[in-house]
């Protein structure tokens, strides 16, 4: 709703009101058109301030009406007839003013905005576009070039930069109250102005679209961003509007505007944890940490490092190696710097030492461990930890799928030992998994989860599994990939298939790019690999490709020595060109085994790839190990580069349908029979009995089948 009081004077105050971000619900523009015509029609009032509660003007359309039938006045109409009144009305913005709540405020007179005020028009990222005059009104203030920018990617920026645009005026006291009455409204109707262009126009047009395809492969919305702004720059005002009329109608009712609008939901559920056990941020208090210690400098180590400094908290690092030692004081300071300038950071990092002496770690509150992943290595090193730190040290470990329930074991408080799983780089990536084993208290979860979000982190709660939720799933997806050279494919024509589906890269450029012997080390210490196992196409009793093994004994690990998958300019280059030697090794290689390559359509490249993925998405449910399918899309969207336009593998499930997965892994599996991934999971069976329910029904159908023990 929005409420009316008149101010001392001739001011009319319209104050609108939905907790907790004042969306513009179909109450909230009822309230608008009611208050607005009081204002009008009260003689005393000579001008109008609108403004939100709680020092948030708004945060735009109310995302959850989309679902719905669209109830109560439409936003355009309520806007235009804004702008259209002869008392001038100011948009007096606090907190935020986001998408329809920027382009309400575009639609009043005048706008002025506290310092800390956030502003942009982020439809973008929901899979629409400024469809409430934005996209019109906006370029006709700011000119076209810093709309497309503002527009095509959603970014927000405080007042400072909007009023740099003369968008707006900046006030640095709280706004309560604004009068600007007395003056022509003339010029301050934005839909009556010219859109201000560059000389180049079209050229700058044609280049913001290729750059719009490049970055974002397949999605509908920022090239629908850039051809209503075309329209703003080409068209009167009105014809404008029809533009964009229908080009939001068409993105709605795309399957990738209920994506982004599902990922959106799903990033705030995964938040609001809660464990198997009951534990929840209701029930547990987190420790807030000020000092840390991370434990090996290697890739992960000094990404951590940053990450934590940029948090504000003192780090001990520790590396035993010489020279890693070394070279990790020289750049972990230079990656700090160029993470806190990127961030505009204008408080002091917090203060990182360098160590070779793992004593130094005594009086920290909470330990990383990110040594390499060797099991013995890291209970040696748990070990020593649980001697040198003070009782009630929390003891965390960024191994990428190891047991922490057997790291846990060696230490003398195992409720305080949790996973925490970054992603490489660890400054930079979104993602952290953190893992919770049988004995993990709900206070060292807690605190993980807490440290997470301090870092800016989408936090995921998960089960401890081998390759916990994220890479459990990537190594059905691999396997495939791999089967699928075997049977006749090529590096290029799989990762063409996943990067044409949206993917950023390939699963063998992104191989390539982690570093080859990731997953060798992994498949040694598994005993699936190594001296004195057999090479063999089975292996503990199911089909094993050994072709990435010999990738890396033919000294390819990727990008870090120059050839793997692909070839590139030198060790540390960044460009993949496809390699004969590869197409050499591969022929050689189904020679040896009696293989006959066949043509592979890139329909089967991509259903098997994702479907086995997806398929341990489900099996991951059904064994608890991730509390409903929105954990399990924002480890995939934030971690793995699913793409966002697709909601991620669950979601993507059940857009497919859920009967359809169900058929083709059937029939993957049935050619397939050594491959146990391709059978298709219970819990798939069970939903698609049941009739396929929205994917927001699934936690709810998982919890009453695990009391009915049907799972
Ligand atoms: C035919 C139709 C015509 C339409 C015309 C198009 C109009 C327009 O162009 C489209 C839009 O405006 S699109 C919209 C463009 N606007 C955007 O994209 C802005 C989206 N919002 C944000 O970016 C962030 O929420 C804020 C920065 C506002 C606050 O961040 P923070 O302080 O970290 O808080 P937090 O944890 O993030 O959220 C707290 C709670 O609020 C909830 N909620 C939030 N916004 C909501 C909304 N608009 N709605 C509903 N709910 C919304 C959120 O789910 C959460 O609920 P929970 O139940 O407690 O979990
Ligand atoms: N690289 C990735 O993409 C990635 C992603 C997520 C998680 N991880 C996990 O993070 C951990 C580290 O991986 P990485 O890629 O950074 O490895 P890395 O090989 O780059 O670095 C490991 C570092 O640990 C040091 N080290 C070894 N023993 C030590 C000890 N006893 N005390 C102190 N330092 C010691 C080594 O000298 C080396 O510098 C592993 O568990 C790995 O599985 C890696």
């Amino acid at each position: 709703m929005a409420t009316y009081s008149r101010l001392p004077g001739s001011v009319a105050l319209i104050t609108l009101q939905n907790p907790p971000v004042n969306a513009l619900s179909a109450a909230v523009r009822q309230g608008i058109v009611d208050t607005v015509q009081r204002a009008l029609k009260d003689p005393k009032v000579t001008s109008v301030v609108i403004c939100g509660q709680n020092g948030k003007f708004c945060g735009g359309a109310d995302i959850r009406e989309f679902a719905g039938p669209m109830l109560g006045p439409p936003l355009v109409p309520m806007i235009h007839a804004i702008e259209a009144v002869d008392k001038p009305v100011a948009a007096a913005i606090e907190g935020v003013a986001l998408g329809g709540g920027l382009e309400l405020a575009l639609g009043c007179h005048y706008r002025i905005a506290h310092s800390k005020a956030l502003l942009g028009l982020p439809e973008v990222t929901l899979g629409l576009l400024p469809g409430a005059g934005g996209s019109q009104r906006l370029p006709r203030l700011i000119g076209l070039t810093a709309a497309l920018d503002l527009i095509t990617t959603g970014r927000q920026h405080d007042s400072s930069f909007f009023s740099s645009l003369h968008l707006l005026c900046v006030c640095s006291q709280s706004i309560s109250s604004v009068c600007v009455s007395g003056q022509s409204l003339d010029s301050r109707r934005l839909s009556t102005l010219p859109c201000p262009c560059p000389p180049d126009v079209d050229s700058l047009l044609d280049k913001t679209m290729v750059k719009v395809r490049q970055r974002s492969r397949g999605a509908l919305a920022p090239v629908a961003c850039v051809q209503a702004l075309m329209a703003a720059a080409s068209l009167p005002y009105t014809q404008g509007m029809e533009k964009e009329r229908d080009l939001l109608t068409t993105l709605f009712n795309s399957g990738q505007a209920r994506a982004l609008q599902y990922a959106f939901f799903s990033q705030r559920v995964v938040g609001k944890w809660s464990l198997p056990s009951g534990a929840s941020w209701d029930n547990s208090a987190a420790r807030t940490i000020s000092k840390a210690a991370v434990i090996g400098l290697g890739t992960m180590g000094r990404g951590i490092v940053v990450a934590l400094a940029l948090t504000g908290i003192s780090v001990v690092a520790v590396e035993t190696q010489e020279k890693q030692l070394a070279e990790a004081s020289q750049v972990v300071p230079a990656m700090l710097q160029r993470e806190a300038g990127r961030r505009s950071l204008a408080t002091p990092p917090g203060v990182i030492s360098f160590s070779s002496n793992l004593q130094d770690v005594c009086e920290v509150e909470l330990v990383i461990e990110a040594v390499f992943e060797d099991m013995s290595l890291k209970l040696q090193v748990f070990r020593h930890l649980t001697s040198v730190c003070r009782p009630g040290t929390l003891l965390c470990s960024n191994t990428s799928g190891l047991d922490i329930d057997r790291l846990a074991a060696v230490t003398q408080s195992p409720g305080l030992v949790v996973g925490m799983h970054f992603f490489a780089p660890a400054h930079v990536m979104k993602l952290l998994e953190v893992v919770y084993g049988p004995r993990s208290s709900p206070e060292a979860v807690a605190t993980a989860m807490q440290l997470g979000k301090r870092m800016g982190k989408v936090s995921v709660a998960v089960g401890n599994c081998p390759g916990f939720v994220g890479n459990r799933m990537l190594k059905p997806y691999l396997e495939q990939a791999n089967f699928l050279l075997e049977e006749g494919a090529t590096p290029q024509q799989v990762d063409e298939v996943l990067e044409e589906f949206g993917f950023p890269m390939g699963v063998f450029r992104m191989s390539d790019l982690s570093g080859l012997d990731v997953g060798w080390r992994i498949r040694k210490e598994a005993g699936l690999t190594g001296p004195g196992v057999e090479s063999t196409r089975t292996r503990q009793g199911r089909r094993y490709s050994p072709l990435p093994d010999q990738v890396c004994e033919a000294g390819r690990l990727g990008q870090k020595t120059g050839r793997g998958w692909y070839q590139y300019d030198g060790p540390g280059g960044r460009v993949a060109r496809s390699d004969h030697w590869v197409n050499i090794f591969l022929e050689a290689y189904r020679a040896e085994h009696g293989l006959v390559a066949r043509s592979i359509a890139p329909e089967e490249i991509l259903e098997r790839c994702l479907y086995a993925l997806i398929n341990e998405g489900f099996n991951i449910l059904q064994d608890a190990m991730a509390a409903g399918p929105e954990d399990i899309d924002a480890i995939y969207v934030f971690g793995y580069g699913w793409p966002r336009h697709h909601g991620g593998p669950m979601f993507h499930a059940g857009q497919v349908g859920l009967g359809r997965i169900l058929e083709r892994l059937q029939h993957h599996h049935h050619n397939h029979p050594d491959v146990p991934h391709l059978k298709p999971s219970t819990l798939l069976r069970r939903l698609v009995a049941v009739g396929s329910p929205p994917v927001q029904k699934w936690r709810e159908f998982i919890n009453k089948e695990r009391v009915h023990s049907q799972l």
